[in-house]
């Protein structure tokens, strides 16, 4: 799917009255197939603007254009069938905690499952393979039967990665998803979810906090601070004065303080399902 945003500013429907834009002004193009991360310090507006372009918060001023169309302009069934050509990860997935991983893996294919076939894939998975490959892709394989809350936290943050695959869409939206992954699978899970969106030509916007990873495994880096594009480049052209521009005062983000030592326990889990 390709993307493009022109002048989009965004705010959050509790913003205080007066408050400065979450978003200012954003210009960006994306191509359908195109893998990016976007960077910038905690604050900066990257969760937000994964949530505007899942089509889950509209602009405030400027304009959006999900494979050419503006979303918001569409009437309800056709903006419902667009969510469900996309899926938007967040941070900590939703993931019922006595649900077991298969289940929570397969839960990807929703948006094109009948009510019947939704509720029998409860009780009975309807494709446990794809399950099982994706969870190998993401080295958990050996979890298909688990219980999500006998999970850690990096576990979970994984069986998430693992729902893309399954996922009848042409963008994943991914937000910190290597948040409580220890450094070296962090980087394998990158590499891995970077090559497989490449492998189907499916267009990737991953938010991430290690900036190493996102240079090394992203060919393109969109830099945010305050709301605002910072810079927008090839991973190459991004250089540590950008860096250390983009992260001022907050230098503790960009050195080190992104990755746990190991895999963090499982925070309690929350109850939800949505994940769209
Ligand atoms: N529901 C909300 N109501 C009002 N303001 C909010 C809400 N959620 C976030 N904000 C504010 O919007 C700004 C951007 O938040 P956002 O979560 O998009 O940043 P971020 O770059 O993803 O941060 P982090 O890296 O810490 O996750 C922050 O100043 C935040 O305080």
């Amino acid at each position: 799917m390709k993307l493009s945003l022109q002048g989009l500013s965004a705010r959050h429907a509790t913003a205080r009255h007066g408050a400065a834009d979450v978003l200012a002004g954003i210009g960006l193009d994306v191509a359908a197939g195109e893998q990016l991360a976007v960077i910038g310090p905690s604050g900066a507006g990257k969760t937000t603007l994964l949530e505007v372009l899942a089509c889950a918060r509209p602009p405030s001023a400027g304009a959006l254009r999900v494979d050419g169309s503006d979303p918001w302009g569409l009437p309800a069934r056709a903006l419902q069938r667009l969510r469900g050509r996309l899926i938007l990860l967040p941070q900590v997935p939703p993931l019922p905690p006595r649900q077991r991983v298969v289940t929570a893996v397969l839960a990807g294919r929703l948006p094109g499952w009948s009510l019947w076939t939704a509720l029998r894939s409860l009780f009975y998975p309807v494709d446990i393979p794809a399950a099982d490959a994706a969870l190998e892709v993401f080295e958990l394989g050996d979890k298909l039967f688990e219980r999500v809350d006998r999970l850690s936290g990096g576990e979970r943050q994984r069986v998430g990665l693992a729902r893309a695959l399954v996922a009848p869409a042409g963008l994943w939206l991914v937000d910190e998803p290597l948040s409580a992954l220890d450094p070296v699978r962090a980087q394998r899970a990158v590499s891995a979810l970077v090559s497989e969106a490449a492998a189907r030509g499916v267009t990737l916007v991953a938010t991430l906090h290690q900036v190493d990873a996102a240079l090394a495994h992203f060919p393109r880096i969109v830099g945010l601070r305050d709301g605002r594009l910072a810079f927008d480049l090839p991973s190459a052209d991004v250089t540590p004065e950008l860096l250390a521009r983009l992260y001022a005062q907050h230098e503790d983000e960009l050195h080190g303080g992104a990755a746990p030592p190991h895999e963090t326990p499982a925070a309690p889990a929350p109850v939800a399902m949505q994940c769209r």
